[in-house]
C-alpha cells in the first residue's frame, strides 16, 4: 500500500516557485470591508516542507490559506503559489496541483463516500480506474467506513476524514490543510502526520497546515506564528523553542506575543500593535526561527514578471465540459438521493395552476340573497323573474323587510331583493304607457341594496339578476321591448374576435400566473441551493479543485433545464387537458417561452446568491421581490389599469410583455411574426442575459 502511494505521490511533476519556495506571499494585504485582516503578511513555504501556519483564532489565517488557494483576492501584494500567483491563466492553482482540506467540512450530505471522491477526481480529471485505487487507499489509511455509506450518516470525525481524503486524491503537489485534525483521534492524528512527512520526503509535495494543537506542528519543518493579520516569525520549531528558551511550542508562541505587545505599546504608529514589518525570509536556506521583532528590513526580492499565451488565456476562461459533467452528475445524484425534494420541484409547479385554476375567477356560488317578495301571486311578475336566477350562484332565502334587513346589517346576505305589492300591475304599466307617473316607475322596479363590501361578488349579482331580467324579457315573450331590457337589446353582442362567449378571469390570469410560478420556483430553488452551498464551503472547495465560476452556472443552467422541462409538460397536459385552457397558437412557441421565463428565474436566482450569503436574507429577496413583480406585471389584473409613472417600470419588468405575448399565442394563435410575441421573448432573453451577465459579475468580485 505504502508502494502504491509513494508511487502516486511520486507522478506529481515538480514546479519550482519563487527562490524555489512552494508559496511566497510578499507584503499581503486583505480587509472584509473595514476589517483589516491581513495587514503586509510575509511567508515562505519552501518546497517539500510542512509548515504549520499557528495562531489565535480570528488572527487570519484561513483569509490567508483562501488568498493562497486563489478563492479570495487580496487588496494588495504579492503571491506566488508553485511558481505562479494563484488564478494566473493557464496555472492549476486553483486546480488539479493543489489539494485544499477547508475549516467547513465541505462535503455533499447527500453523497457516499464513493461519491464524493468520484466527484472530485472527475474534476481532477482522473480516469475512473485511478480514482478507484485511490478511493482504495483513502479508505484503508483514513480508516474509513464503507465507501457506500452516506456522509450524511457519518460522524463528525468520520467526516472531516472524508474531507481529507479528498484532498489528497489527485496527489497534488501542495496540500492546504485548514484544521484537519480537529475532532480525529489521537492515533488517526499521528498517522495523518506519519503520512504528510512521508510524503513531503520526496521534495515534491509541500503541506501548509493550520492547526490549534500547537505541539502537534512540532512534526512540522517549518512554522509560521501568526497574530493579527501578520507573521510574528517563522522557522524550525525546534529552533523557535530554543531561542525563545522555552520547553513548548506553545511557550515560545505565549513569549513571541508577549514581547510583540511590548513593542507595540513603545511604537504606537506601527500596524497592529506595533509587529515590525520586515523580516528575513526563510527561503534564504536557514533554518533557523527568524523572529521578525527587532529584525531590520529584509532583502528587497525582484518580482517575476509573469505573461501567459493569449491561447492560454483563452483556454482558461472556456468552460470545461469535463467540470460541467461533473457538477451535473452532482446535482442528478442529489436530487435521486431527494426523492421528496425531486417531487417537490416537479409537482409544485402542478399543485400551484391546478390551486388557481380551481379558486381564481370562477363564478362565486352560494351567495345567499335575502328576498323581500310582497306581490302574492305565483303567476306575478317577481316570480317568474325569480326564478330566471341562477340558483347555483345565488341562494335566495324570502324574508320579511325587517328580517332581510337584519340579516343583511349581521352579514348573513350580500344584497336585498325588494319587489312591491303591486310589482305586476306597475312593470305592465311602464311597458305599454309612454308616460307614467313616479310612483309606477318606484313600484315596477326591482329595488336592490348591495353589501359592495366585496365588489366582485357584488357585481356577480349585478350582472346574475340583469341575466335574469334578460331572460325573462326573451324567453317570457310578451316583453321583448321591454323598459329595463332596452338598453340590453340595443347591442347585438356577435361571436367573438378573439376568445370564447366563454371567458372567464381564469382564462386572462393563466398564461401570466405559469409564468410566474416557472420564474420563482427557479428563483427559490437556485438562489437556496448555491446560498448553502456557499455557506457550507463547498463552492470553495468546487473552485478550488479547478471549476470556475462560468462552468458552476452553466451547469446549474442545464441541470435545471430538465426539471423546467418536466414541470412545463406536467403543467401544460394539467391546463390544456384538465381544466380546458384554450390553445390557439403554436404549443412549441408556449414551451420555449416558459421554459426560458424559467432559466431567466434560475439566472435571477443566481444574482441573489451571488450577492447575499445567507438561507434567510436569500428567502427575503425571493419573497420581497415576487409580491411587486405579481402586482406590476399585470398578472392578477390588466396592465392598463396601472397609473401612468408605475405603468412604465412594469413594462420594464420580466414578465409584463412575456404573459401578453403568452396570451397572445395561446388565445390569438399569433406567431412570432407579430411584436406582441417577440417582444416577449426578446425581453425575456435580454432579462435572462443580464441577469447571468450581473451573477457573473458579482460571483468574480466577490472572490
Ligand atoms: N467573509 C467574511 N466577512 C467579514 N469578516 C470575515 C469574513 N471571514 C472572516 N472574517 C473575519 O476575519 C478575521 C479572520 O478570520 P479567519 O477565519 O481568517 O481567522 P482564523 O485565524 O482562521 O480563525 P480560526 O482559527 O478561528 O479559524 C476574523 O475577525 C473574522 O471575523
Amino acid at each position: 500500500m505504502a508502494e502504491g502511494r509513494m508511487k502516486a505521490d511520486e507522478e506529481a511533476p515538480p514546479s519550482p516557485g519563487l527562490g524555489g519556495s512552494a508559496i511566497c506571499c510578499r507584503e499581503v494585504c486583505r480587509s472584509y470591508g473595514e476589517l483589516k485582516v491581513l495587514s503586509n503578511l510575509n511567508l515562505t513555504v519552501p518546497q517539500g516542507h510542512i509548515y504549520g501556519l499557528l495562531g489565535p483564532s480570528g488572527c487570519g489565517k484561513t483569509t490567508l490559506l483562501k488568498c493562497i488557494v486563489g478563492t479570495l483576492k487580496i487588496s494588495r501584494g504579492h503571491i506566488s503559489v508553485l511558481g505562479k500567483p494563484p488564478a494566473f491563466p493557464g496555472h492549476q492553482v486553483p486546480g488539479r496541483m493543489v489539494g485544499y482540506m477547508p475549516q467547513d467540512l465541505a462535503l455533499y450530505n447527500e453523497f457516499t463516500i464513493s461519491d464524493t471522491l468520484t466527484f472530485f477526481g472527475r474534476i481532477h480529471g482522473l480516469s475512473s480506474k485511478d480514482t478507484q485505487a485511490r478511493m482504495d487507499f483513502l479508505v484503508d489509511f483514513l480508516d474509513l467506513p464503507q465507501k457506500s455509506k452516506l456522509v450524511r450518516n457519518l460522524s463528525g470525525g468520520q467526516k472531516r476524514r472524508v474531507s481529507l481524503g479528498a484532498a489528497l486524491l489527485q496527489n497534488p503537489q501542495l496540500l492546504i490543510l485548514d484544521e484537519p485534525t480537529v475532532g480525529v483521534d489521537p492515533v488517526l492524528r499521528a498517522k495523518i502526520w506519519q503520512h504528510l512527512v512521508e510524503i513531503v520526503k520526496t521534495g515534491k509535495v509541500s503541506v501548509v497546515i493550520t492547526t490549534h494543537y500547537i505541539e502537534e506542528a512540532r512534526q512540522a519543518n517549518v512554522v509560521g506564528l501568526m497574530r493579527n493579520g501578520q507573521l510574528l516569525a517563522e522557522g524550525h520549531p525546534e529552533t523557535m523553542m530554543k531561542q525563545h528558551n522555552a520547553p513548548t511550542l506553545e511557550k515560545a508562541f505565549l513569549q513571541l506575543c508577549e514581547t510583540s505587545d511590548q513593542v507595540g505599546s513603545k511604537d504606537s504608529t506601527s500596524p497592529l500593535g506595533g509587529v515590525l514589518e520586515s523580516r528575513q525570509s526563510f527561503e534564504s536556506g536557514r533554518e533557523e526561527s527568524q523572529p521578525i521583532l527587532g529584525a531590520g528590513p529584509g532583502p528587497v526580492e525582484e518580482l517575476p514578471k509573469y505573461s501567459a499565451d493569449w491561447k492560454v488565456r483563452v483556454k482558461h476562461v472556456m468552460p470545461k465540459w469535463r467540470n460541467i459533467a461533473a457538477l451535473m452528475i452532482k446535482t442528478m445524484v442529489r436530487m435521486k438521493r431527494m426523492p421528496g425534494s425531486m417531487c417537490f420541484q416537479f409537482l409544485l409547479p402542478v399543485i400551484q395552476i391546478s390551486l388557481m385554476c380551481l379558486c381564481i375567477g370562477g363564478d362565486p356560488k352560494g351567495i345567499q340573497v335575502a328576498v323581500v317578495n310582497n306581490e302574492t301571486s305565483s303567476s306575478s311578475f317577481s316570480q317568474s323573474l325569480l326564478s330566471f336566477l341562477d340558483n347555483s350562484s345565488v341562494q335566495q332565502v324570502n324574508l320579511s323587510h325587517a328580517e332581510a334587513f337584519a340579516g343583511a346589517y349581521n352579514g348573513e346576505y350580500w344584497a336585498v331583493i325588494g319587489f312591491g305589492k303591486n310589482f305586476t300591475s306597475y312593470l305592465t304599466k311602464r311597458v305599454i304607457q309612454r308616460q307614467v307617473s313616479k310612483e309606477v316607475v318606484d313600484g315596477g322596479s326591482v329595488h336592490v341594496w348591495l353589501d359592495l363590501t366585496n365588489q366582485q361578488i357584488a357585481m356577480m349579482l349585478q350582472k346574475k339578476l340583469a341575466d335574469a331580467l334578460e331572460m325573462h324579457g326573451v324567453l317570457g315573450g310578451k316583453y321583448s321591448t321591454d323598459y329595463f331590457s332596452l338598453s340590453r337589446f340595443s347591442f347585438q353582442f356577435e361571436e367573438p374576435i378573439y376568445g370564447s362567449m366563454n371567458s372567464d378571469f381564469t382564462t386572462f390570469v393563466t398564461p401570466g400566473a405559469v409564468l410566474s410560478i416557472t420564474f420563482y420556483l427557479a428563483v427559490g430553488l437556485t438562489a437556496l441551493s448555491f446560498v448553502i452551498e456557499r455557506k457550507e464551503g463547498l463552492m470553495d472547495r468546487c473552485w478550488v479543485a479547478g471549476v470556475s465560476s462560468l462552468e458552476t452556472v452553466l451547469a446549474h443552467l442545464i441541470s435545471q433545464l430538465f426539471v423546467i422541462s418536466i414541470q412545463v409538460i406536467l403543467l401544460l397536459l394539467l391546463m390544456l387537458l384538465v381544466f380546458k385552457i384554450p390553445n390557439e397558437g403554436s404549443l412549441v412557441l408556449v414551451i420555449a417561452l416558459i421554459v426560458l421565463q424559467g432559466l431567466t428565474g434560475i439566472s435571477f436566482g443566481l444574482v441573489i446568491s451571488s450577492a447575499i450569503d445567507d438561507e434567510q436574507n436569500a428567502n427575503q429577496a425571493a419573497l420581497g421581490i415576487f409580491y411587486p413583480n405579481l402586482i406590476v406585471s399585470g398578472i392578477i389584473w390588466p396592465v392598463e389599469c396601472i397609473p401612468y409613472p408605475l405603468r412604465y417600470i412594469s413594462l420594464a419588468l420580466p414578465q409584463t410583455y412575456a404573459s401578453e405575448a403568452l396570451r397572445c399565442i395561446m388565445y390569438r394563435g399569433w406567431g412570432l411574426s407579430r411584436m406582441m410575441v417577440w417582444r416577449g421573448f426578446a425581453v425575456t432573453l435580454g432579462w435572462n442575459t443580464f441577469f447571468l451577465v450581473l451573477a457573473t459579475v458579482i460571483l468574480k468580485l466577490r472572490t
